[in-house]
């Protein structure tokens, strides 16, 4: 499930390291940033005016390389520049301009605006006079570009420590930083491009890449293909869907245990009115099951508690969603069974782990760490992490998904691929790019249902 390398500040500053130590000099990266900068920004905005606006710091060092470029083209360039340049490299590519700087607060607007203040070095927010000056000469331009990052965002989190405009593209240098795809930044730009500056990257924290996924084979079964139990309890709709989605993500059979009579709607999955624990239990026992699902229609109520506490030692590998997760909240993670898939969305992973601090992927591999299970924390921007470090970013999820059920959707999902897969870091990362798939395919105002409907097209689109 490897898509484009994520490097946190420290990590980009280390890779930086061992590109220096092969021999290349830190103003060969920069001009080979600024070259790769300048070439997209030709693309999209040819010879149309252009202001480059340059800080202290080697971000700006970038900017004075574009500049150089793009006036080499053809292209009428006026730089502005936020006092002197502060590193060796930066005053090189400064003197290499060789043409007017302008000082920033009297900088007039251009039909192109091309951010290169701050990057990764970003310490504190922006001036505020300053930021105010980048937003207003960003919205009167027509074209944007913010090198790197945009100036005013924190690397690591993707929190804004200022004001920060809204980009047309962002040109990630190198590899992507956690603030190209986490929220608030993550939303400042209408399209990312990561310009390839020959800097060997770490494996650990990926941006999600469409799965493989493989067809069933001749000799395959419904027990072979995975056999799926959704514990609910008595919210029967919500355990309705994530059967539901189960029954639809590849998977042999479904079972839905329910304390309520009458739950069927899907002819193809088999409901079960299990009404005490005991019954429960003597589901459970089934060694074909492949993987079981608990929250979604749990409730929190009646014998919720003890479904649940029938559920955690049951042996088979487990998701975790919803009601579950709520109830783990109150009586401590220590019940989790190592290997499980955790689906929490903010409110569920405050309840489990509120003391986790630092940003949502920090916090999203320490909850994985501490219970050693795959914790999904979802949002706009879902963050998948196994306890072994690998993280996965989902971006461009469609906010339509913001409706009551989807959560369920995924987390029937998610115990499919794990009894497709048997393997929770896999199947968690197949699930939420199917799930946004599905949710792409549905367009707009769509709910719960029309996204299950979308799962096979979207399975089958990677095949
Ligand atoms: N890491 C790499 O491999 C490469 C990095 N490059 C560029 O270098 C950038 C990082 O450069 P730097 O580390 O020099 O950092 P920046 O250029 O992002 O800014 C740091 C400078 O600004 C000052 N500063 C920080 N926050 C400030 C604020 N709010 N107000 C005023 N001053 C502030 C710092 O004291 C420092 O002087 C990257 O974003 C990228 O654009 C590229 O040149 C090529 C390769
Ligand atoms: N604004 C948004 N943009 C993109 N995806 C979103 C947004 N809000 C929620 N989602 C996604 O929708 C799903 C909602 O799950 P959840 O909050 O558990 O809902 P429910 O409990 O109603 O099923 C998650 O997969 C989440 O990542
Ligand atoms: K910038």
């Amino acid at each position: 499930m490897t898509g484009t390398p994520i490097l946190t500040a420290a990590q980009m500053r280390e890779a930086e390291q061992a590109v220096f130590a092969s021999g290349i000099p830190e103003y060969e990266l920069m001009e080979r940033a600024g070259v790769a900068a300048a070439e997209i920004i030709w693309r999209a905005g040819a010879k149309r005016d252009a202001l480059v606006l340059c800080g202290p710091g080697n971000n700006g060092g970038d900017g004075f390389v574009i500049a150089r470029q793009l006036r080499s083209r053809g292209v009428p360039v006026r730089v502005a520049a936020l006092g002197e340049s502060r590193t060796e490299s930066a005053r090189k590519a400064r003197a290499a301009w060789n043409g007017p700087v302008e000082p920033f607060d009297q900088a007039g607007p251009a039909t192109q605006i091309i951010d290169a203040l701050f990057g990764t070095g970003l310490s504190r927010g922006l001036d505020a006079v300053v930021a105010e000056r980048l937003c207003d000469l960003t919205g009167r331009a027509a074209f944007s570009y913010a090198v790197d990052l945009p100036s005013g965002v924190d690397t690591d989190s993707g929190a804004l420590l200022s004001a920060v405009p809204d980009f047309g593209i962002c040109i990630a240098l190198g590899a992507l930083k956690p603030a190209h795809v986490l929220h608030p930044a993550a939303g400042l730009y209408r399209r990312l491009v990561c310009a390839d500056i020959g800097i060997a990257t770490s494996d650990t924290i990926h941006h999600l890449s469409p799965p493989h996924l493989v067809r069933p084979l001749a000799s395959d079964h419904k027990y072979s293909r995975g056999l799926v139990a959704v514990v609910g309890g008595e919210m029967a709709g919500a355990g309705r869907l994530a059967a539901h989605a189960a029954a639809r993500s590849g998977a042999g059979m479904v079972r839905h245990l329910t304390s309520l009579d009458g739950a069927a709607a899907l002819d193809a999955v088999i409901t079960r009115q299990a009404r005490g624990v005991d019954e429960v239990k003597a589901y459970l026992a089934d060694r074909r099951l492949a993987a079981v699902v608990v929250g979604p229609g749990l409730g929190r109520g009646g014998d919720a508690r003890d479904r649940l506490a029938a559920v955690l030692p049951c042996g088979h590998p487990l998701v975790l969603d919803a009601d579950a997760l709520t109830l783990l909240g109150g009586a401590g993670a220590e019940g989790i069974p190592h290997g499980s898939i955790l689906t929490p969305h903010e409110g569920e992973f405050a309840a489990l782990f509120g003391d986790l601090q630092g940003s949502k992927i920090n916090r999203a591999v320490g909850a994985a760490q501490r219970v050693s299970a795959v914790v999904v924390l979802k949002g706009a921007d879902s963050v998948i992490a196994a306890p072994d470090g690998r993280v996965a970013v989902a971006t461009g999820a469609s906010p339509w998904l913001s409706t009551a059920g989807t959560g369920d959707v995924l987390a029937g999902l998610a115990a499919g691929r794990l009894a497709v897969t048997g393997d929770p870091f896999r199947a968690a990362c197949e699930a939420v790019w199917l799930h946004g798939e599905a949710a792409r395919r549905a367009g707009a105002a769509f709910v719960a249902g029309d996204l299950i409907a979308q799962l096979p097209a979207a399975i089958g689109s990677r095949l």
